[in-house]
């Protein structure tokens, strides 16, 4: 049964980078009211206001600044609808646990439970499919109500929308090749030092490549036939470069695909990602964009400055495609990484979870 009532939400990780943007993102959101703040116990015992180094171009909501943030004891939030946590993967391993444990609809935005096959890794305009596990890890972990979904990483979340609208349009894909240049709040507060990323690329973004490659596989797999677990794709080879650079929200991938079988043309490609739709959409979720896909045919284009704002941050913006000569067709893409990219893409999960009736 679905659920209209405005639903009291926790965020944890609330005075970082992500935990931020959940905040700027829940006040506008009507399904929401914020309810309880947590973080570490640095932060614990302190008005949100003086606890956090707020770095949002948006102004802190007035509804925030006095509440007192918790420590991440889930005891101390009852009365929570759902969690979204933005918490650091040091701490979340052990806290997302303790909350799901507590019964509560947890909604995740680090990388511990991401692989777990039992636990949807949802960017919700690609893949809400995925939560036909939730019956089964909830019989698997012994809960009655409460379940987890996670969030992908930033850059696997853009590079999956454009692959799921060619893969359903024109059959299985049989390889990529990614390049990312990925925006420094991608790296959280304080992040990467100013004397390493001013005048400078990093050809690294530790971990990351693992992260993507093996993520894009369960995101465009399904799941068993008994829905009891997710199933990545075999079939799929996927190759990921990730750099760091000198920009501050939206990351660019440069990407290049092969078709398994015959490959379309570049009109009908373009036409592919204009005309994709999902689920969330056709619900009339709050978050879900209009344009999931927002194709531009400038050949300077896509930048973050210009284009990280498509569709609210929830709309990932494909140029530059043309033909590849060594697999089937090139692009650029962007997402905005702490919207579409994590804050975004877990308040939108949990939109479509309160109208399919998962959150009781
Ligand atoms: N930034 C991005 O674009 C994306 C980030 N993510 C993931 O989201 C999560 C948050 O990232 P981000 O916001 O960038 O990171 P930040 O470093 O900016 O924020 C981390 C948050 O975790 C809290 N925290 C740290 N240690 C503990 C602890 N021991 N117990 C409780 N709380 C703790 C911090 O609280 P305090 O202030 O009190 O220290 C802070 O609120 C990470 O897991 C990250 O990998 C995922 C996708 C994109
Ligand atoms: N590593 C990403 C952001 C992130 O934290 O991803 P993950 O949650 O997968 O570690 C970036 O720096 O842009």
């Amino acid at each position: 049964m679905s659920s209209d009532r405005v639903l009291n939400a926790a965020v944890l990780g609330a005075t970082g980078t992500v935990g931020q943007r959940f905040i700027v993102l829940l006040s506008q959101n009507p399904m929401f009211k914020i309810h309880s703040l947590g973080a570490s116990e640095r932060s614990a015992g302190k008005p949100y206001a003086q606890a956090t180094r707020w770095k949002m171009s948006e102004q802190m909501p007035e509804a925030v600044r006095n509440i007192v943030v918790k420590s991440c004891d889930p005891a101390l939030y009852e009365g929570c609808d759902v969690v979204f946590s933005g918490l650091d993967a040091s701490a979340a391993g052990d806290v997302e646990k303790a909350f799901l444990e507590s019964e509560f609809a947890v909604f995740s935005n680090a990388k511990n439970y991401r692989m777990a096959e039992d636990v949807p890794l949802c960017v919700p305009v690609v893949n809400t499919d995925h939560y036909a596990v939730v019956s089964a890890q909830r019989a698997a972990r012994g809960l009655k109500k409460g379940f987890m979904v996670t969030n992908s990483n930033c850059s696997t979340s853009g590079l999956v929308v454009p692959l799921k609208a060619l893969q359903d349009k024109f059959g299985p894909l049989s390889r990529v090749i990614v390049t990312t240049l990925q925006a420094i709040s991608g790296a959280g507060y304080p992040g990467v030092a100013s004397l390493d990323i001013l005048d400078n690329i990093v050809p690294l973004v530790p971990g990351e490549e693992p992260k993507m490659e093996a993520e894009v596989l369960k995101i465009l797999g399904g799941v068993s036939s008994d829905a009891s677990v997710c199933s990545p794709l075999q079939d799929l080879r996927v190759s990921a470069t990730c750099n760091r650079v000198p920009v501050v929200d939206g990351h660019t991938e440069c990407v290049s695909l092969e078709f398994a079988g015959e490959p379309p043309s570049i009109d009908a490609i373009k036409q592919c990602l204009r005309e994709y739709t999902c689920e969330v959409q056709a619900l009339g979720c709050f978050s879900a964009p209009a344009q999931v896909i927002s194709v531009t045919d400038e050949e300077d284009r896509p930048q973050p400055r210009l284009d990280r704002n498509a569709g609210a941050g929830m709309s990932v913006t494909v140029g530059r495609i043309r033909p590849c000569p060594v697999f089937h067709v090139r692009f650029t893409l962007l997402v905005h990484n702490t919207i579409l990219g994590a804050a975004g893409a877990s308040i939108l999960n949990a939109e479509y979870a309160a109208k399919k009736g998962y959150i009781v």
